[in-house]
């Protein structure tokens, strides 16, 4: 089973492209998102055993997330909920179809989580990341979760998908993203999220990770290794509604392919070929390639990466 550990909100999408805040405000849609809320749903789509550890909130919105988890297959039995409201993103979408957020935040479910007493039974991978990386008191708890995760040897994977928006101190994050990395044995990031952090995937693989898989939208995405250097896969051409959840979707396909080749550890992963890595690669951008198909974070199921 693979574990996705972290926020779980409402997405708001402008429904004429554009900003919610030009001339003469643009209806607002609610999407259901939130990384590795997205990553849930779409390793349950694909087929993957998974569940969801996170606080959702009562409130309505809390109750559409849990429906849309169970929907998908998502084992949901190490949720927490809470009173407090459920966290709001307002998107903006550039005319590339990416998208840009302001939070609500304060006061929110999601950040209230508290690090469980044991790991999630029959857990072989775990991912962490965004939101909840950086909102404390949650943070601290999903930062010790990740730790005892690594040191229990479990697979650890890791997208920072930065929201610079969220983060007072970048200084203070830059250091303590680098000292997760011991920890992670999967660094997947965008190549936006690499230039804000200012290192390499080069010095990242030297610090901890197996693998470093840099996503570049539309032109693609590679990984990184020790046995096989870089490896780079084209972006599959479509047409963009918006980018919303796509790299989350990548994050669910790598773990999916790496689960279908028995590849869910540090060893492993280190050892796995150029073919192999090709073919994981591939699925994943069609994986994302369909996402970006449709309005909001939308995971596609199998058949439709497939097809
Ligand atoms: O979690 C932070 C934000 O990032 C996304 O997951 C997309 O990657 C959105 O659904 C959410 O608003």
């Amino acid at each position: 089973m693979i574990v996705a550990a972290g926020e779980a909100l409402i997405d708001l999408v402008p429904q004429d492209a554009g900003s919610p805040a030009g001339a003469g405000l643009s209806p607002l849609a609610p999407r259901l998102g939130g990384g590795p809320f997205n990553t849930a749903v779409a390793l349950g789509r694909l087929g993957s055993p998974a569940a969801f550890c996170s606080r959702i909130s009562y409130d309505a919105f809390g109750e559409a997330l849990l429906a849309r988890l169970r929907a998908a297959d998502v084992d949901v039995s190490w949720v927490q909920r809470g009173a407090e409201p459920t966290t709001l993103a307002v998107a903006s979408i550039a005319a590339d179809g990416s998208a840009d957020y302001s939070f609500y935040v304060d006061g929110t479910a999601d950040r209230l989580f508290a690090a469980p007493a044991r790991l999630p039974d029959g857990v072989r991978a775990m991912i962490f990341g965004t939101c909840s990386m950086v909102l404390e008191p949650g943070a601290s708890a999903y930062e010790e979760l990740m730790r005892r995760a690594a040191a229990e040897g479990v697979f650890t994977a890791l997208d920072p998908n930065i929201r610079d928006g969220l983060i007072r101190d970048p200084d203070a994050y830059r250091a303590r993203f680098k000292s997760w990395l011991p920890s992670v044995a999967l660094l997947k990031l965008s190549e936006e999220d690499a230039r804000w952090l200012g290192g390499t995937p080069e010095e990242w693989l030297a610090s901890g990770p197996a693998a470093v898989v840099v996503t570049r939208g539309g032109e693609g995405l590679s990984v990184l290794t020790r046995a096989c250097g870089e490896i780079s896969v084209p972006g599959v051409p479509v047409d963009v509604v918006d980018t919303i959840g796509a790299g989350d979707t990548v994050n669910a396909a790598l773990l999916h392919g790496l689960a279908a080749r028995d590849a869910l550890s540090a060893d492993a992963v280190a050892e796995l070929d150029a073919g192999a890595w090709t073919d994981v690669l591939r699925f994943a951008a069609r994986a994302a390639a369909v996402t970006c198909s449709r309005a909001g974070a939308e995971p596609p199921y199998a058949a439709e990466v497939d097809a």
